[in-house]
């Protein structure tokens, strides 16, 4: 291909009546983004901005809709990077409308690879990234979820990936873009998981598990963080492809190890020259992509492409 998108929007039991939502940010993004690589935007660019829409929209659990923590606080992780290693990450950040222009900013004008907590507001106060009130984040399905979880004598917050209940609205935001120029950037954006603790960090901002990038290929991760970070994921999927494999075909022995390794739930999803691969065991994941092959979006939310 010359150029492409593929766009996650959560991995983990979508309930039925939030499918159609999950379905139309991730559609929406992946326009967004192909028609900026279209016009000749950079992949970088055009992963951040793919990203931002998704934050915005409080369907996922990213910026705007993220899950809250113990303390009912919002704390997000973002990562973003090109496969120049050239690499922005922020974790625990409070009281901005976009993590991932956060990354952006300190991959762009730092020596840093990732600044955290207080630390890193201070850095987007310099940068003058607008900063909003802590209501701006929350969303009355989240604190709803935060005073039921409350209420109950023992939560577990893998389950919320599995098919062990339904509850609305949560996905972490990740797309993976290829220019015309041949570049590939990743950008990866989390609320992180229900009643975490605070300070609690998971696999999205943390280089090789949420996200990696080289030249041959990108990878972006969503799920139970915890599993993702100790089989590194997204650096594993890349191992793979560096074996001769294809998106797919990584993407599913990445999938399949995270279930054997660590009985892990997630998805992940690959993009390079050769093609565009996604997979996740969870119930299901919202995913879209095109790429310059391609006479339209192609997107999907259920396994075995049974939409
Ligand atoms: N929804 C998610 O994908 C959560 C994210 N991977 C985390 O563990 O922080």
């Amino acid at each position: 291909m010359e150029f492409g998108v593929i766009v996650h929007g959560g991995a983990w039991d979508i309930p039925d009546d939030a499918v159609e939502n999950h379905l139309c940010g991730v559609r929406a993004a992946c326009k967004l983004a192909y028609d900026f690589l279209e016009d000749g935007t950079s992949a970088i660019d055009a992963a951040e901005a793919c990203v931002r829409l998704m934050e915005q929209d409080p369907t996922f659990d990213a910026g705007k809709g993220s899950f809250v923590n113990q303390l009912g606080e919002v704390e997000m992780d973002a990562i973003i990077a090109t496969d120049e290693y050239r690499i922005g990450s922020v974790c625990g950040i409070q009281n901005v409308f976009h993590p991932i222009s956060v990354a952006r900013k300190i991959m762009d004008t730092t020596k840093h690879v990732m600044l955290v907590g207080e630390g890193a507001n201070i850095f987007a106060r310099e940068q003058q990234i607008p900063e909003c009130n802590p209501e701006d984040l929350l969303v009355g399905r989240e604190l709803q979820r935060y005073h039921a979880i409350k209420e109950m004598k023992h939560f577990e917050p893998k389950e919320a990936f599995g098919s062990y209940q339904k509850t609305n609205g949560m996905g972490t935001v990740g797309c993976v873009c290829l220019d015309k120029s041949h570049n590939i950037a990743i950008a990866v954006s989390t609320g992180g998981t229900p009643f975490k603790r605070p300070g609690r960090v998971g696999d999205t901002p943390l280089w090789g598990s949420g996200g990696y990038v080289e030249s041959i290929g990108g990878v972006a991760a969503t799920g139970y963080g915890e599993d993702l970070m100790r089989v590194m994921i997204s650096r594993q999927s890349i191992d793979f492809i560096r074996k001769g494999y294809s998106p797919q075909e990584a993407a599913d022995l990445a999938i399949t190890l995270l279930g054997e390794k660590v009985n892990g739930l997630g998805g992940i999803i690959i993009l390079n020259e050769k093609g565009i691969g996604f997979s996740f065991n969870t119930p299901r994941m919202a995913y879209a992509f095109r790429s310059s092959d391609d006479d339209s979006i192609s997107s999907g939310i259920n396994p075995n492409n049974d939409n």
